[in-house]
């Protein structure tokens, strides 16, 4: 199947640029966040309230391991790779690009993690987060964009630039 995954850290774009992307290309798009709403009928913050980073994980893998769809572009959560089952079944539907930020630029980008709804352990900080994430995302990724230097424009761009 030929849909395009996008993965990386929060803020880097994911959904923003999913968006454009798909309709550039004249797919569909779908953002992983959303559908978990939508099937758990809760908002993100609620679920990670309610059942803790770890249940939150669990039900990240059970949606994203469950999408079946064609010719789309799905805006991942940033946590989804620590969910292996879903992105064993995200690399089988098609292809994981991620979107490569430098820790400084993305602490610029980002406002209080928090609020975001990062999955961050107990005081750990955007940099820890950062380098337990990496070597996740490169071992998943099909593709890897480097966003460094570049706006919206320019990154989207970049991304079509690797697909045709
Ligand atoms: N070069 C860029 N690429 C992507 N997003 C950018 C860029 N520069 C600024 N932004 C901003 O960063 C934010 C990215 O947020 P979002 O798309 O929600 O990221 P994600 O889904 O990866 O968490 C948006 O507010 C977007 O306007
Ligand atoms: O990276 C994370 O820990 C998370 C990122 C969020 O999505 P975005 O990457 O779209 O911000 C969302 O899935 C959840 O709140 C956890
Ligand atoms: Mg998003």
């Amino acid at each position: 199947m030929n849909n395009i995954t996008l993965i990386g850290m929060p803020g880097v774009g994911k959904s923003t640029i999913g968006v454009v992307l798909a309709k550039v290309l004249g797919y569909e798009f779908m953002d992983s966040d959303l559908l978990i709403q939508r099937q758990e009928k809760r908002r993100l913050h609620q679920i990670i309230e309610q059942e803790g980073v770890e249940g939150f994980k669990a039900i990240e893998n059970r949606v994203n391991a469950s999408i079946e769809t064609e010719n789309t572009v799905i805006a991942t959560g940033g946590s989804v790779v620590y969910c292996e089952e879903a992105m064993d079944h995200l690399k089988k539907i098609g292809k994981v690009v991620y979107l490569r930020l430098s820790l400084d630029s993305l602490a610029k980008r980002l406002g209080n993690l928090e609020k975001r709804g990062v999955l961050l352990k107990e005081g750990q900080t955007l940099k820890s987060l950062y380098e337990e994430r990496v070597p996740l995302y490169e071992r998943y990724a099909d593709i890897v964009i480097d966003e460094e230097g570049k706006d919206l424009e320019a990154s989207l761009q970049a991304v079509l630039e690797t697909l045709v």
